[in-house]
Protein backbone atom coordinates (compact mmCIF):
# COMPACT_ATOMS: atom_id res chain seq x y z
CA UNK A 1 0.00 0.00 0.00
CA UNK A 2 1.31 3.53 -1.11
CA UNK A 3 -0.33 7.00 -0.74
CA UNK A 4 2.75 9.32 -2.68
CA UNK A 5 2.81 13.06 -3.32
CA UNK A 6 4.34 14.08 -6.73
CA UNK A 7 5.45 17.33 -6.64
CA UNK A 8 2.60 18.64 -5.21
CA UNK A 9 2.39 22.46 -4.91
CA UNK A 10 -0.09 24.95 -3.48
CA UNK A 11 -0.36 28.82 -3.42
CA UNK A 12 -3.32 31.58 -2.51
CA UNK A 13 -2.06 34.63 -3.81
CA UNK A 14 1.59 35.16 -4.12
CA UNK A 15 1.65 32.82 -1.05
CA UNK A 16 3.42 29.48 -1.83
CA UNK A 17 1.97 27.14 0.88
CA UNK A 18 3.28 23.78 -0.46
CA UNK A 19 6.31 23.50 -2.52
CA UNK A 20 7.02 21.13 -4.85
CA UNK A 21 6.22 18.25 -2.15
CA UNK A 22 7.40 14.56 -2.92
CA UNK A 23 6.77 11.81 -0.26
CA UNK A 24 5.65 8.37 -0.30
CA UNK A 25 3.40 6.71 2.71
CA UNK A 26 3.52 3.13 3.45
CA UNK A 27 1.66 1.50 6.32
CA UNK A 28 2.43 2.95 9.68
CA UNK A 29 1.71 6.87 11.73
CA UNK A 30 2.83 9.55 10.55
CA UNK A 31 2.42 12.77 12.88
CA UNK A 32 2.89 16.07 10.78
CA UNK A 33 3.96 18.95 12.86
CA UNK A 34 3.52 22.30 11.96
CA UNK A 35 3.50 25.96 13.30
CA UNK A 36 -0.08 27.97 12.33
CA UNK A 37 -0.30 28.37 8.81
CA UNK A 38 2.80 26.25 7.72
CA UNK A 39 -0.07 24.60 5.32
CA UNK A 40 -0.88 21.10 7.47
CA UNK A 41 -4.64 21.73 6.88
CA UNK A 42 -3.87 22.28 3.32
CA UNK A 43 -1.77 19.16 2.65
CA UNK A 44 -3.88 16.94 4.48
CA UNK A 45 -7.30 18.74 2.44
CA UNK A 46 -5.21 17.43 -0.78
CA UNK A 47 -4.23 14.20 0.62
CA UNK A 48 -7.76 13.53 1.41
CA UNK A 49 -9.13 14.73 -2.05
CA UNK A 50 -10.86 18.10 -0.47
CA UNK A 51 -8.84 20.56 -2.42
CA UNK A 52 -6.99 20.41 -5.67
CA UNK A 53 -3.01 21.07 -5.86
CA UNK A 54 -1.94 23.39 -8.33
CA UNK A 55 0.07 21.51 -9.40
CA UNK A 56 1.74 17.61 -8.86
CA UNK A 57 -0.42 14.71 -7.90
CA UNK A 58 -1.20 12.59 -5.10
CA UNK A 59 -1.66 9.07 -5.81
CA UNK A 60 -2.94 6.20 -4.24
CA UNK A 61 -1.54 2.75 -5.02
CA UNK A 62 0.11 4.17 -8.16
CA UNK A 63 -3.80 5.54 -9.17
CA UNK A 64 -4.20 9.58 -9.11
CA UNK A 65 -6.84 10.05 -6.58
CA UNK A 66 -8.38 12.94 -8.26
CA UNK A 67 -9.05 10.22 -11.33
CA UNK A 68 -11.68 8.02 -9.31
CA UNK A 69 -12.61 10.13 -6.53
CA UNK A 70 -15.32 7.98 -5.33
CA UNK A 71 -12.95 5.00 -5.35
CA UNK A 72 -10.33 6.49 -3.18
CA UNK A 73 -13.24 7.65 -0.64
CA UNK A 74 -14.00 4.42 -0.19
CA UNK A 75 -10.79 3.69 0.96
CA UNK A 76 -10.21 6.65 3.14
CA UNK A 77 -11.54 8.04 6.81
CA UNK A 78 -11.08 12.01 7.27
CA UNK A 79 -11.49 13.98 10.38
CA UNK A 80 -11.33 17.76 8.94
CA UNK A 81 -10.21 20.79 11.16
CA UNK A 82 -14.11 22.11 10.93
CA UNK A 83 -15.74 19.22 10.93
CA UNK A 84 -19.72 19.36 11.54
CA UNK A 85 -21.88 17.34 13.85
CA UNK A 86 -25.75 17.83 14.00
CA UNK A 87 -26.12 18.62 17.37
CA UNK A 88 -29.75 17.18 17.68
CA UNK A 89 -28.58 13.94 16.66
CA UNK A 90 -27.96 11.51 19.20
CA UNK A 91 -23.99 9.73 18.84
CA UNK A 92 -25.21 6.54 17.11
CA UNK A 93 -28.04 8.14 15.00
CA UNK A 94 -25.16 10.25 13.72
CA UNK A 95 -22.88 7.41 13.10
CA UNK A 96 -25.96 5.25 11.02
CA UNK A 97 -27.20 8.51 9.15
CA UNK A 98 -22.79 8.64 7.92
CA UNK A 99 -22.97 5.05 7.45
CA UNK A 100 -25.42 5.07 5.11
CA UNK A 101 -24.13 7.85 3.44
CA UNK A 102 -20.57 5.92 2.89
CA UNK A 103 -23.01 2.99 1.70
CA UNK A 104 -23.46 0.70 4.26
CA UNK A 105 -26.97 -0.34 5.02
CA UNK A 106 -28.38 0.49 7.95
CA UNK A 107 -27.77 -2.87 9.54
CA UNK A 108 -24.23 -2.65 9.28
CA UNK A 109 -24.25 0.74 9.88
CA UNK A 110 -25.92 0.36 13.68
CA UNK A 111 -23.29 -2.67 14.53
CA UNK A 112 -20.43 -0.35 12.92
CA UNK A 113 -21.68 2.36 14.64
CA UNK A 114 -22.22 0.82 18.46
CA UNK A 115 -18.79 -0.89 17.75
CA UNK A 116 -16.77 1.95 17.84
CA UNK A 117 -18.57 4.40 20.00
CA UNK A 118 -17.52 1.81 22.06
CA UNK A 119 -13.89 1.79 20.57
CA UNK A 120 -14.28 5.60 21.46
CA UNK A 121 -15.27 5.29 24.93
CA UNK A 122 -18.71 6.79 24.14
CA UNK A 123 -20.92 3.47 24.65
CA UNK A 124 -22.75 5.36 27.89
CA UNK A 125 -23.79 8.60 25.48
CA UNK A 126 -24.56 6.95 22.22
CA UNK A 127 -28.05 8.11 22.81
CA UNK A 128 -27.61 11.43 24.33
CA UNK A 129 -28.08 14.43 21.98
CA UNK A 130 -24.59 15.16 20.40
CA UNK A 131 -25.45 19.25 21.56
CA UNK A 132 -25.05 18.04 25.04
CA UNK A 133 -21.43 16.21 24.30
CA UNK A 134 -18.21 17.82 25.53
CA UNK A 135 -16.09 19.07 22.96
CA UNK A 136 -13.37 16.37 23.83
CA UNK A 137 -16.60 13.83 23.37
CA UNK A 138 -17.56 15.91 19.94
CA UNK A 139 -13.82 15.07 18.79
CA UNK A 140 -13.79 10.89 19.55
CA UNK A 141 -17.55 10.80 17.77
CA UNK A 142 -15.28 12.26 14.89
CA UNK A 143 -12.89 9.73 15.37
CA UNK A 144 -15.04 7.24 15.07
CA UNK A 145 -17.09 8.46 12.24
CA UNK A 146 -13.71 8.43 10.19
CA UNK A 147 -13.43 4.97 11.30
CA UNK A 148 -17.00 3.54 10.04
CA UNK A 149 -15.70 1.97 6.41
CA UNK A 150 -12.75 0.75 8.12
CA UNK A 151 -10.48 2.51 5.75
CA UNK A 152 -6.65 1.62 5.41
CA UNK A 153 -6.09 5.22 4.69
CA UNK A 154 -6.80 7.55 7.94
CA UNK A 155 -6.35 11.16 7.80
CA UNK A 156 -7.06 13.30 11.21
CA UNK A 157 -6.69 16.90 11.18
CA UNK A 158 -5.75 17.98 14.70
CA UNK A 159 -7.86 15.00 16.18
CA UNK A 160 -6.86 15.71 19.79
CA UNK A 161 -8.15 19.65 19.72
CA UNK A 162 -10.40 19.86 23.11
CA UNK A 163 -9.43 16.39 24.39
CA UNK A 164 -8.04 16.38 27.95
CA UNK A 165 -5.01 14.82 29.15
CA UNK A 166 -6.46 11.46 30.24
CA UNK A 167 -8.54 11.39 26.64
CA UNK A 168 -5.47 12.08 25.12
CA UNK A 169 -3.88 9.23 26.65
CA UNK A 170 -6.98 7.13 25.30
CA UNK A 171 -6.78 8.75 21.54
CA UNK A 172 -2.97 7.75 21.37
CA UNK A 173 -3.65 3.72 22.29
CA UNK A 174 -6.65 4.16 20.31
CA UNK A 175 -4.14 5.34 16.88
CA UNK A 176 -1.65 3.33 17.82
CA UNK A 177 -3.72 -0.12 18.13
CA UNK A 178 -5.44 0.71 14.57
CA UNK A 179 -1.92 1.73 12.63
CA UNK A 180 -0.88 -1.99 12.21
CA UNK A 181 -2.42 -2.30 8.31
CA UNK A 182 -3.19 1.61 7.24
CA UNK A 183 -1.62 4.59 6.79
CA UNK A 184 -2.57 6.93 9.72
CA UNK A 185 -1.29 10.67 9.36
CA UNK A 186 -2.91 13.18 11.79
CA UNK A 187 -1.79 16.80 12.34
CA UNK A 188 -0.69 18.15 16.09
CA UNK A 189 0.60 21.04 17.52
CA UNK A 190 1.03 19.39 20.58
CA UNK A 191 4.21 17.35 20.40
CA UNK A 192 3.78 14.59 22.91
CA UNK A 193 0.60 13.54 21.03
CA UNK A 194 2.87 11.98 18.29
CA UNK A 195 6.22 11.49 20.24
CA UNK A 196 5.68 8.45 20.89
CA UNK A 197 3.13 6.86 18.51
CA UNK A 198 4.04 8.09 15.31
CA UNK A 199 6.39 5.91 13.39
CA UNK A 200 7.72 8.57 11.36
CA UNK A 201 7.66 12.59 12.48
CA UNK A 202 7.62 15.38 10.06
CA UNK A 203 7.67 19.11 10.39
CA UNK A 204 6.55 20.86 7.89
CA UNK A 205 8.04 24.48 7.38
CA UNK A 206 8.21 26.70 4.01
CA UNK A 207 6.30 24.57 1.98
CA UNK A 208 7.69 20.99 2.46
CA UNK A 209 9.26 18.50 4.97
CA UNK A 210 12.18 20.40 6.78
CA UNK A 211 12.82 17.35 9.29
CA UNK A 212 11.46 13.58 8.64
CA UNK A 213 12.26 10.53 10.33
CA UNK A 214 11.34 8.47 13.75
CA UNK A 215 11.23 10.78 16.99
CA UNK A 216 14.70 9.86 17.81
CA UNK A 217 16.32 10.14 14.67
CA UNK A 218 14.98 13.75 14.65
CA UNK A 219 16.63 14.10 17.64
CA UNK A 220 19.76 13.08 16.66
CA UNK A 221 19.88 16.32 14.68
CA UNK A 222 20.28 18.80 17.74
CA UNK A 223 21.79 16.31 19.66
CA UNK A 224 24.93 18.41 21.62
CA UNK A 225 22.96 21.87 20.63
CA UNK A 226 20.86 22.38 23.83
CA UNK A 227 21.88 24.12 26.70
CA UNK A 228 20.33 25.30 30.01
CA UNK A 229 21.76 27.86 32.26
CA UNK A 230 20.86 30.72 34.91
CA UNK A 231 21.01 34.23 34.45
CA UNK A 232 20.05 37.45 35.96
CA UNK A 233 20.40 39.02 32.80
CA UNK A 234 17.94 37.61 29.87
CA UNK A 235 18.58 40.71 27.85
CA UNK A 236 22.00 39.81 26.70
CA UNK A 237 20.74 36.72 25.51
CA UNK A 238 17.71 37.99 22.91
CA UNK A 239 19.86 36.89 19.85
CA UNK A 240 19.29 33.35 21.23
CA UNK A 241 16.62 30.59 19.88
CA UNK A 242 15.04 30.42 23.89
CA UNK A 243 13.28 27.43 24.27
CA UNK A 244 11.72 27.55 27.27
CA UNK A 245 12.56 29.87 30.31
CA UNK A 246 11.47 29.83 33.88
CA UNK A 247 11.89 32.29 36.30
CA UNK A 248 13.89 31.38 39.88
CA UNK A 249 14.77 33.06 43.12
CA UNK A 250 18.65 32.91 41.07
CA UNK A 251 17.60 34.24 38.20
CA UNK A 252 15.96 33.28 34.86
CA UNK A 253 16.67 29.52 33.49
CA UNK A 254 17.15 29.41 29.80
CA UNK A 255 17.15 26.49 27.73
CA UNK A 256 18.69 27.29 24.04
CA UNK A 257 19.19 25.94 20.84
CA UNK A 258 22.90 26.56 20.07
CA UNK A 259 26.07 25.71 18.31
CA UNK A 260 28.38 27.00 20.61
CA UNK A 261 28.32 26.84 24.34
CA UNK A 262 26.59 30.31 24.94
CA UNK A 263 28.86 30.34 28.92
CA UNK A 264 27.03 31.48 31.87
CA UNK A 265 28.21 28.09 33.09
CA UNK A 266 25.67 25.73 30.54
CA UNK A 267 25.25 22.53 31.05
CA UNK A 268 24.55 20.34 27.80
CA UNK A 269 20.85 18.92 28.13
CA UNK A 270 19.15 16.07 26.37
CA UNK A 271 17.48 17.27 23.56
CA UNK A 272 13.46 16.45 23.10
CA UNK A 273 11.00 16.59 20.41
CA UNK A 274 9.55 19.72 21.68
CA UNK A 275 12.75 21.17 21.40
CA UNK A 276 13.37 20.72 18.21
CA UNK A 277 10.13 21.72 16.87
CA UNK A 278 10.72 25.20 19.03
CA UNK A 279 13.52 25.89 17.58
CA UNK A 280 12.13 25.65 14.08
CA UNK A 281 8.71 27.63 15.32
CA UNK A 282 11.06 30.02 16.73
CA UNK A 283 13.57 30.45 14.10
CA UNK A 284 10.37 31.06 11.49
CA UNK A 285 8.79 33.48 13.86
CA UNK A 286 12.05 35.45 14.19
CA UNK A 287 12.22 35.58 10.09
CA UNK A 288 8.94 36.98 9.85
N1 LIG B 1 -8.70 29.25 1.20
C1 LIG B 1 -7.62 29.99 1.48
N2 LIG B 1 -7.41 31.17 0.88
C2 LIG B 1 -6.31 31.92 1.13
N3 LIG B 1 -5.33 31.55 1.98
C3 LIG B 1 -5.47 30.38 2.61
C4 LIG B 1 -6.61 29.55 2.40
N4 LIG B 1 -6.46 28.43 3.16
C5 LIG B 1 -5.29 28.57 3.82
N5 LIG B 1 -4.71 29.74 3.50
C6 LIG B 1 -3.40 30.22 3.99
O1 LIG B 1 -2.47 29.19 3.74
C7 LIG B 1 -1.56 29.06 4.83
C8 LIG B 1 -1.63 27.64 5.38
O2 LIG B 1 -2.88 27.43 6.02
P1 LIG B 1 -3.25 26.06 6.73
O3 LIG B 1 -4.61 26.23 7.32
O4 LIG B 1 -3.04 24.96 5.77
O5 LIG B 1 -2.13 25.96 7.87
P2 LIG B 1 -2.08 25.06 9.15
O6 LIG B 1 -0.68 24.59 9.28
O7 LIG B 1 -3.15 24.00 9.08
O8 LIG B 1 -2.43 26.09 10.30
P3 LIG B 1 -3.24 25.87 11.67
O9 LIG B 1 -2.35 25.06 12.53
O10 LIG B 1 -3.41 27.28 12.16
O11 LIG B 1 -4.52 25.20 11.32
C9 LIG B 1 -1.96 30.13 5.83
O12 LIG B 1 -1.15 31.25 5.60
C10 LIG B 1 -3.41 30.42 5.49
O13 LIG B 1 -3.73 31.74 5.83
Amino acid sequence: MELALKGVTKKYGEKIVLDQMTYSFSAGVYGLLGANGAGKSTLLNIISGANKPDSGTVLFNDTKINDDLQQYYSALGFLPQDFNYYPQFTGLDFLIYLGLLKGLTKNDARNKGTELLELVGLADVKNKKIKAYSGGMKQRLGIAQSLLNDPPILILDEPTVGLDPEERVRFRNLISSLSNDKIVILSTHIVSDIEYIADEVLILKDGDFKERGTASELLTTIAGRVWEFTTTNRSSFTEYNVINQKNTIAGVVLRVVSEDNPGNQAKQVEPTLEDLYLYHFNSERKAQ
